[in-house]
């Protein structure tokens, strides 16, 4: 029998039982506070001369670890371990791999609070926030060794009277994985476990923000059995570590989450051929978005407005997701415009010490300063009706901000922010609306909020981002359930937490035998 899949809850944190238990995750996090973690390489520890510090981005102070910085030759060395490691782990039966996966799952599920505790303080993330990049977390590890073992034996193919036919998916090799600093648990973790529930051996990069919460989960994957050799931590400079790993000749594929620029420089590096390469390198990257959320004047106007609220400034927009553009038909503008600002003035912004703030910091100060520029562009480009203030004294903090009667071709319309900015934008009619969407080179989410059939249908068909939600925000996917990922310049068409996730990792091999 089938047991149907189910995703994590998330944690009520109205309940004080809860909230103590969360409290009490942050006091384990405090026990190691500050620890140094060094690199992993075929499940040596290595101490390297460079450090990557880990900094609290709401205080600026607190140190939450520091980690061993790769050079370029431990990067190949953890290429020579992968490489060798990759000749007994194709072999390990698909059912002992997922189990490392459900043995992860469980113990994360046991340690949900602490870990989420460190992503609040590694990434400055609200408790609710937190709570579900670990839930998360848990559904990638449950989902992929489940539909392992569904791929496991392969799809049937017709056999002829005098020859047998099999179709199988084998692994491809070694992979790089390179992983953002935004969903630092569930993105990395999930990029992580898909490539080797499916037989291949990687090199994990870290971003440099959120080592810590990776290195933690390579204790995790240790705990419930994985063989040495099989993920190697190496943490280190993009361009540095990042550059000799894609371009390196023994580099089967490389999977990759983060920012349209890095996305694109590794899609180009990775399709050149190097001197003793003997394959063509796959590359499965999800990149950035510019997010809208379409409202006409059939939808229910409160709804609207607190679905735009909490996809523009949830996690401080810094979510690939997140709602960067309102586009609203003309005869309801003035009045959404207005909900969201009488919602935006009541958002607490802080250290999220507490479950009740609403927004934390951004996460460093090269972000700080680049949403603080898209401001001052917005001032010139809308209206500035809400936030535009901005305070580095003690955190990264950036006031929830809202630009009106903004031009659909503006650069706050076009760009990804990556920070708590929207920008309102008046729309004639819905045919409008849609085309005032679709004028990006991007494609990740987008949601409608409408009463009108018609309306629904139309955008469906014709609203081209790879998640579209109605009558709802335009962030938050749920693994198994709503498999996430977009078109164009947001990536190269993959869903995570979808049912074809896994064949990236993998090739298919047909073998027929005469009878
Ligand atoms: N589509 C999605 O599912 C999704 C999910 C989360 C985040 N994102 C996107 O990620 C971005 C934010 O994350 P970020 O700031 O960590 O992105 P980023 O591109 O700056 O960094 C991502 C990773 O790439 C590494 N890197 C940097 N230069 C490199 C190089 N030359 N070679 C190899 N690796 C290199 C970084 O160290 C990091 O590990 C946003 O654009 C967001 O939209 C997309």
């Amino acid at each position: 029998m089938v047991v149907p899949y189910k995703h994590e809850p998330f944690t009520d944190f109205s309940n004080v039982k809860n909230q103590q238990q969360f409290l009490a995750g942050l006091q384990t996090v405090e026990s190691y506070i500050g620890k140094d973690y060094p690199l992993v390489i075929g499940g040596e520890r290595v101490q390297t001369k460079e450090r990557i510090v880990s900094i609290n981005p709401a205080n600026k102070e607190e140190v939450i670890g520091t980690v061993s910085k790769a050079s370029q030759e431990h990067a190949e060395k953890a290429m020579q371990v992968a490489e060798a490691t990759f000749e007994t782990w194709r072999k390990t039966k698909p059912e002992m791999r997922a189990d490392i996966l459900f043995r992860s799952a469980a113990i994360i599920r046991r340690r949900k609070h602490e870990f989420s505790a460190l992503l609040v303080k590694e990434v400055g993330k609200p408790w609710n926030e937190a709570d579900a990049d670990t839930a998360e977390a848990i559904d990638f590890l449950e989902y992929y060794g489940r539909q392992m073992l569904q791929l496991k034996d392969g799809v049937k193919v017709e056999s002829r009277p005098i020859e047998y036919n099999r179709y199988t998916y084998i692994p491809l090799g070694v992979g790089i994985i390179i992983s953002p600093w935004n969903f630092a648990f569930a993105i990395m973790a999930g990029m992580t476990a898909a490539a080797v529930v499916t037989g291949n051996t990687v090199l994990l990069k870290p971003a440099s923000a959120t080592p810590v919460i990776a290195a933690k989960f390579l204790e995790v994957l240790e705990e419930a059995g994985l063989p040495e050799g099989v993920v190697n931590y190496v943490p280190g400079s993009g361009a540095e570590v990042g550059d000799y790993l894609v371009d390196h000749p023994k580099t089967r594929f490389i999977s990759f989450t983060g920012s349209r620029e890095v996305g694109i420089r590794i899609y180009e590096r990775a399709a050149k051929v190097h001197d003793g390469q003997i394959w063509l390198k796959r590359v499965i990257a999800e990149m950035g978005g510019k997010d809208t959320i379409v409202v006409d004047s059939t939808a229910d106007l409160e709804l609207a407005a607190k679905s735009i609220v909490a996809s523009a400034f949830g996690f401080s927009g810094q979510k690939c997701s997140a709602c960067s553009r309102a586009v609203i038909i003309e005869d309801v503008y003035d009045d959404v415009l207005e909900r969201v600002v009488d919602i935006t003035k009541q958002l607490t912004v802080g250290e999220t010490k507490q479950p009740t703030v609403f927004m934390g910091p951004v996460i460093d100060e090269a972000a700080f300063e680049k949403i603080c520029e898209y401001i001052e562009i917005g001032k010139k480009e809308g209206r500035l009706v809400a936030g535009g203030t901005s305070d580095k004294s003690k955190g990264f903090f950036i006031e929830p901000t809202i630009f009106a009667d903004v031009d659909k071709n503006a650069q706050i319309m076009k760009e990804e922010i990556f920070g708590p900015v929207v920008a309102f934008c008046k729309a004639k009619d819905f045919d409008d609306a849609i085309s005032i969407a679709n004028n990006t080179e991007y494609g990740l989410t987008g949601a409608v909020l409408t009463n009108n059939r018609e309306h629904i249908e139309q955008a469906r068909e014709d609203f081209h981002v790879g998640n579209l939600y109605f009558n709802r925000g335009c962030t938050g996917a749920i693994v198994g359930y709503q498999p996430f990922g977009g078109f164009n310049m947001s990536g190269t068409d993959s869903k995570a937490g979808g049912p074809d996730y896994l064949l990236l990792h993998m090739q298919a091999k047909t073998t027929s035998e005469m009878l």
